[in-house]
């Protein structure tokens, strides 16, 4: 693994999307934030718009870095795309719980043969999916019988978590143990619109729900004031 800088761990749960279309437009975010409150992802607009140098940026702030490609793909091709962005020093990756249990066994297998101490986690079904999203794909199941069965696939693998709605929180924490992280995207507060997000939950009710971590991006990135939204976010926890 490359050499970095000394990054700070942060003592709260949010991790802010970087969801921009410019190096500089993500550092601009970036220089908004404060490594002590929260963690950033790097999404996939972003990552292919400036490739590994917006991470190096961004270890260089003392941020903790959560790569969000969500690779899905055969066994080899996946465990070694994770095996990259664990080279870079990213704190977290992931992959989809779909690409299967050898593609997340393989991938969890080659990080813990390199010593690397990278979050492994998997995607379950993506917030901004619904029941009848689902059934066109051909998955005639409810949406949170689905999470469960991709959730108990991803622990049998050896994951250290997934990413849910915190609508489902709760009855993953059961399933799985209280040490199964739990990732959770489409945080909304009660004035912000829903978007493209489907299940949807308040930052509060995601942290009394078991979440883990907040994945925020519009909700603090589109506020006139980011700092200022954040801090009332985290007032609220
Ligand atoms: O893996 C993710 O981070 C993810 C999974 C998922 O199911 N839903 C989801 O929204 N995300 C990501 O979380 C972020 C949510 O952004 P906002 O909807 O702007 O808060 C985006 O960067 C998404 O790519």
């Amino acid at each position: 693994m490359q050499n970095k800088p000394q990054l700070t761990r942060p003592n709260s749960p949010i991790i802010v999307a970087l969801d921009k279309a410019s190096l500089n437009e993500a550092l601009a975010l970036a220089d908004q934030l404060d490594p002590k409150y929260c963690r950033v992802k790097v999404g996939k607009e972003l990552f292919t718009r400036c490739g590994p140098q917006i991470i190096d940026e961004l270890h260089q702030r003392g941020f903790e870095v959560f790569l969000d490609l969500k690779f899905h793909d055969i066994p080899n091709t996946t465990a070694q795309a994770v095996l990259a962005a664990a080279d870079m020093g990213v704190w977290m990756v992931n992959v989809h719980a779909s690409a299967g249990l050898e593609a997340m066994q393989t991938a969890k297998e080659r990080l813990v043969n390199g010593g690397h101490e990278t979050l492994l986690i998997a995607v379950t079904v993506l917030t901004s999916m619904t029941e009848v999203g689902l059934r066109q794909l051909g998955i005639d199941v409810p949406v949170n019988e689905q999470v469960e069965r991709l959730a108990l696939l991803t622990k049998e693998a050896g994951l250290d978590g997934v990413v849910c709605s915190a609508q489902e929180a709760s009855r993953l924490k059961q399933l799985c143990g209280m040490d199964f992280q739990l990732v959770t995207p489409g945080i909304r507060t009660l004035e912000d619109a829903a978007d493209d997000q489907k299940r949807i939950c308040t930052p509060e009710q995601a942290m009394k729900n078991g979440s883990d971590y907040l994945v925020i991006g519009r909700s603090i990135t589109h506020a006139d004031n980011p700092t200022q939204k954040m801090s009332q976010i985290l007032d609220t926890l």
